[in-house]
């Protein structure tokens, strides 16, 4: 089989994949926190690590791969946007807290479900939610306690459960800063009810405006004296904090130790580290993940996408209106416009990316009637290459040539060229079955990548009608003038957009009509 090599953000090298069970390759990427449309920035881990699923599922066998990417069903900015959007409600008592949280985040879930699909994701494998995975958090939160990683304490809001970052020695191991960095910068003044800046919270006290569920902890002897309670029993009505979720959902579908770990790189601190100092001193592990794989951001003139700059488009803006560069854009030519630049390096979105993007799908969907409905196989050098740490920049070089290969053949007339040959498995030549077989390879690499240039394209991608029917009115003008070179050449080239023209007598005044009809 062929290699897989993958950056591993844990050792900042690229390492040689070899997962832990080949009949069952896991892998976990952190979700959205549903509350609000998702961003471009957002859609870009989904349609990396999409990537990444779709390679390790035909590598190992489709069955033999998990993803999980979970659902962020409770966080605070969750709470606000309820409170928001359903304040009257919830007053007039026409709505329990719970049940506005709920609506924003269904609807926000349905929201994020519909563009990523738009945009080629499959499926993950299982998508939790973090409401349903309360007691599997409680549970690590105890095994803390427990082992001495974690502690009570009373905040400014109420008590608090903390993880003690001083408790565990390598702590910092992926993002390699030391906890000395870290207390510099932390504000000590609000914390000062943690044992260290660096402390962060596993569960913490929930106000009745708040949602919360019950917890009991145990308690160490030293931390009841710290809090003057008569018994080491805590119970605190609450509800968790970010981390622990990702600590909880991953262990209850993948394991203690699964295989990859993924998400943007704004995650590896504090997020990515503080899921490990849970997950690792929770079950005794030496690792909750063997590769850490992080993606570059999506930026706007040289800054991080993001919803606190305020300087994000939203994927359904992008697909559904005309906000951005003046039109709507296919969900294909986001995902494109992302797969041009490698995962790992920042891309600076503009209409020029997507532009080019959606030039490049407008020639490979005209290359397409050039070919049949075979289904070639993916070569094995496409593969090969998409394997060096998902470098997809030889598998486009590679569509390119044999998109392109048939269309000088065809100008040229076949005996100018002769053969052309690019790497070790593909040479092609003159002819159309050669030429057709090579188009139908490229679309199945492309298809490979998410992207299934066989479909008819998106209505946004229909042809402009205005500009369509001057032409229609031009060619008839030619027509009268007796120009047929001209009038053929209108013809010729408006069906080498996939525009075919009908010509027809007008029943009545007897005179030409001419209609069209989209060729696929
Ligand atoms: N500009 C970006 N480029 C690439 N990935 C991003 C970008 N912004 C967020 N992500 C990724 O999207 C996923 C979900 O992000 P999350 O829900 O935490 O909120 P967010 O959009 O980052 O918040 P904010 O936009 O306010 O910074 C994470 O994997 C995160 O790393
Ligand atoms: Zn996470």
């Amino acid at each position: 089989m062929t290699e897989l090599r993958l950056t591993n953000t844990m050792t900042r090298q690229k390492e040689v994949f070899t997962p832990e069970d080949t009949s069952n390759v896991r892998l976990y990427v952190c979700g959205p926190t549903v509350y609000d449309y998702a961003h471009i920035g957002n859609a870009r881990p989904a349609i990396v690590f999409d990537v990444l699923f779709r390679l390790l599922r035909h590598l190992y066998g489709e069955d033999h791969v998990t993803y999980v990417r979970n659902i962020t069903d409770v966080d605070d900015k969750i709470n606000s946007r309820a409170l928001r959007d359903f304040g009257p409600q919830i007053e007039a008592g026409e709505l329990t807290l719970n049940e506005a949280i709920r609506q924003v985040t269904e609807t926000t879930f349905a929201q994020y479900q519909k563009d990523v699909e738009a945009l080629g994701c499959l499926p993950p494998t299982i998508q939790p939610r973090a409401t349903e995975h309360i007691d599997g958090m409680i549970k690590i939160i105890q095994a803390l306690l427990d082992e001495g990683h974690a502690y009570v304490a009373n905040g400014a809001e109420g008590r608090e459960t903390l993880f003690d970052v001083r408790s565990m020695a390598n702590y910092g191991q992926l993002s390699r800063r030391n906890l000395d960095d870290q207390k510099a910068g932390a504000r000590i003044d609000v914390e000062d009810h943690k044992r260290n800046p660096g402390d962060f919270v596993l569960w913490k006290e929930s106000a009745p405006t708040q949602p919360g569920w019950e917890a009991e902890f145990t308690i160490s002897e030293e931390n009841r004296q710290a809090l003057h309670l008569n018994d080491c029993y805590v119970s605190i009505h609450g509800r968790p904090g970010w981390h622990i979720e990702c600590s909880a959902m991953s262990a209850a579908y993948l394991g203690e130790t699964f295989d990859i770990h993924g998400g943007g790189l704004d995650l590896i601190f504090p997020h990515h580290e503080n899921e490990i100092a849970q997950s690792c001193c929770a079950h005794g592990s030496s690792a909750m993940a063997n590769y850490w794989l992080h993606n570059g951001f999506v930026q706007v003139e040289g800054r991080k996408m993001s919803k606190s700059e305020g300087n994000f488009v939203t994927i359904h803006d992008l697909l559904h209106t005309e906000k951005f560069g003046g039109r709507k854009w296919p969900g294909e030519v986001l995902r494109l416009a992302m797969l041009m630049t490698h995962y790992r390096e920042p891309i600076d979105f503009s209409v020029r990316r997507l532009e080019e993007a959606a030039n490049w799908l407008e020639r490979w969907r005209r290359r397409m009637r050039q070919t049949d409905n075979r289904k070639p196989n993916v070569p094995s050098l496409f593969i090969h290459s998409i394997c060096d740490d998902l470098d997809l920049s030889k598998a486009f070089e590679m569509i390119h040539i044999m998109m392109n290969v048939g269309q000088w053949a065809e100008k040229d007339e076949a005996s100018k060229i002769g053969a052309v040959g690019f790497g070790d498995g593909f040479t092609f030549f003159e002819t159309s079955e050669k030429i057709a077989e090579s188009i139908a390879t490229a679309a199945v690499c492309l298809k490979f990548l998410g992207i299934d240039i066989s479909a008819a394209a998106s209505p946004e991608e229909s042809p402009d009608v205005d500009d369509l029917a001057a032409k229609i009115d031009q060619r008839l003008a030619f027509i009268r003038e007796k120009n047929w070179a001209e009038a053929d050449r209108i013809r010729d080239e408006l069906l080498e957009q996939g525009i075919q023209l009908k010509d027809s007598k007008d029943s009545e005044t007897g005179e030409r009509v001419t209609t069209w009809e989209v060729k696929r």
